[in-house]
């Protein structure tokens, strides 16, 4: 397992396309989304955190988009002996095995799936906990709404949802200000102008945020009527939803 420095948009004309999760993004993952997405670390502690509270014995818990595992690695941690199952999906094949590789340098007594297939295939049963970090903003936007449905209905009565997003704003003033502190946070964290700027073109076709307005009304649509943000940095938001 060997995970290095993000620096795959550092030359010019580098990765240019549309931004996928091969293995050169797979193999830098940690080190991208730590310094490019504020609250990362705490919200993975945070997801851990729910686990604690909300996971009931044999139930399931569900990671959807797991990527290296970084939230299932915390929710393991912190529901020792209760007899739950994790289910980890991913569809990038370079992910999930740096994921088994994670998993597999702890011991644990709970049990991990890991499977290799799309979120939109995926069955929903018995859940306790569904954490959709960063990943609903992967998905076409047609297909976000049956997803949410899907997760309502797997869901235990008191079970919860956490959906992590990057967010995009209705007004233009609050768009820009946002936009360039988070800019500012990468800047921060090393990254230079051009790689910035490249990343920037690779990942808009791709990643299409939604406005909190749309991500409340998909949850209301879907059945959740209790649903919180309990984390806002800049344009990046994490929402707690109970069903
Ligand atoms: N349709 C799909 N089906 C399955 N997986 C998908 C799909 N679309 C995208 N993915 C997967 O969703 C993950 C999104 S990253 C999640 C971070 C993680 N949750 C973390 O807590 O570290 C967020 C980011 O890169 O900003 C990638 O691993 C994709 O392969
Ligand atoms: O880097 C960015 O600008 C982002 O919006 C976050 C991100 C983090 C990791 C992969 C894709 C997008």
């Amino acid at each position: 397992m060997n995970s290095s420095l993000d620096n795959l948009f550092a030359q010019p004309g580098e990765h240019q396309g549309n931004f996928q999760f091969d293995s050169r993004v797979a193999g830098v993952f940690s080190d991208m989304i730590r310094r490019s997405v504020p609250g990362y670390g705490q919200i993975i502690n945070t997801i851990g955190d729910f686990a604690r509270r909300f996971a009931t014995p044999g139930s399931q818990i569900y990671d959807l988009g797991c990527s290296l595992g970084a939230a299932t690695l915390s929710i393991r941690r912190q529901i020792e002996g209760r007899g739950c199952r994790i289910i980890a999906i991913d569809n990038s094949e370079p992910m999930l095995s740096r994921c088994r590789e994670h998993l597999d340098a702890y011991v644990s007594d709970t049990q991990v799936d890991l499977q290799l297939c799309d979120i939109r295939q995926v069955k929903i049963e018995n859940a306790s906990m569904v954490v959709l970090n960063f990943t609903l903003q992967f998905l076409p936007p047609e297909d976000r709404d049956t997803l949410m449905r899907t997760i309502w209905q797997g869901l235990n009565p008191g079970g919860v949802l956490v959906l992590s997003e990057k967010l995009r704003f209705e007004d233009q003033a609050i768009q820009s200000l946002l936009d360039e502190q988070h800019l500012d946070f990468k800047r921060a964290n090393g990254y230079s102008e051009l790689e910035i700027s490249q990343k920037r073109s690779a990942i808009e076709n791709v990643l299409v945020p939604d406005t909190l307005a749309v991500h409340r009304q998909r949850l209301a649509n879907a059945g959740f009527s209790q649903v919180e943000p309990w984390f806002q940095c800049f344009n990046f938001v994490s929402m707690v939803a109970i069903k």
